[in-house]
């Protein structure tokens, strides 16, 4: 399911982050994708002030502190597999070396998000209970005028240009050690997207 020899472009300003390819190969991907259940299954995630990130998105969760949810099974082998695939040795292994962050197996959460048109988040480090994110984009196809870019910043302010952003498709991920500078935000997905923002997001706890 995951090709660890991947490349990588990864970064040590303004935190530490990186991007990776392919990560997912294409067909793993698609089949992922294929298993996508209905928006109705998701639970909508909305919170318009307050808190430390202003958000909108569906989520599905599918593993919670390293207990897989009945949820994963019902989803199918394509699900099971990319669970399976984040819960080794050689995944924490490279995401500690991609990152630098130090991984405790079991305390992992996965969730399957849906992110629609106006759907974004505010600009927030993580929480500080967490160790590294590390955000997998199914889309095959995304162009910049569809917005949801995933966006490194520097702050919390959103007027200043994002330090970079990176387009959430095309077998793409982005992986980052939670620090008190790990800023990110995600931009509005726009009303032309022609799908809406699928993600999947390991949330790796110290
Ligand atoms: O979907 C993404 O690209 C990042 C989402 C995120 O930062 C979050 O949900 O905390
Ligand atoms: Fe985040």
């Amino acid at each position: 399911m995951l090709n660890l020899t991947a490349p990588v472009q990864a970064h040590l300003t303004p935190y530490s982050w990186a991007v990776v390819e392919d990560l997912i190969t294409p067909d793993n991907r698609a089949r992922l994708r294929k298993d996508i259940p209905p928006l109705e299954v998701f639970k909508r995630e909305q919170r318009l002030d307050g808190g430390d990130k202003i958000y909108g998105m569906y989520v599905l969760p599918l593993v919670d502190k390293g207990v897989r949810l009945p949820v994963l099974d019902r989803l199918g082998p394509a699900w099971v597999d990319f669970v399976a695939a984040v819960d080794t040795d050689d995944y924490r292994s490279w995401v500690e070396s991609t990152v630098g962050a130090t991984i405790r197996p079991e305390a992992f959460d996965v969730g399957l998000f849906v992110f629609a048109p106006g759907d974004w988040v505010s600009s927030h480090t993580d929480k500080s209970e967490k160790s590294a994110t590390h955000v997998l984009y199914l889309n095959e196809s995304w162009a910049p005028d569809h917005g949801g870019a995933f966006e490194v910043r520097e702050g919390v302010d959103l007027s200043t240009p994002p330090y970079e952003s990176i387009l959430p498709a095309g077998g793409r991920s982005v992986l980052f050690a939670q620090s008190e500078r790990s800023w990110h935000a995600v931009a509005p997905v726009t009303s032309s997207a022609p799908d809406p923002r699928f993600t999947i997001q390991v949330e790796m706890w110290r």
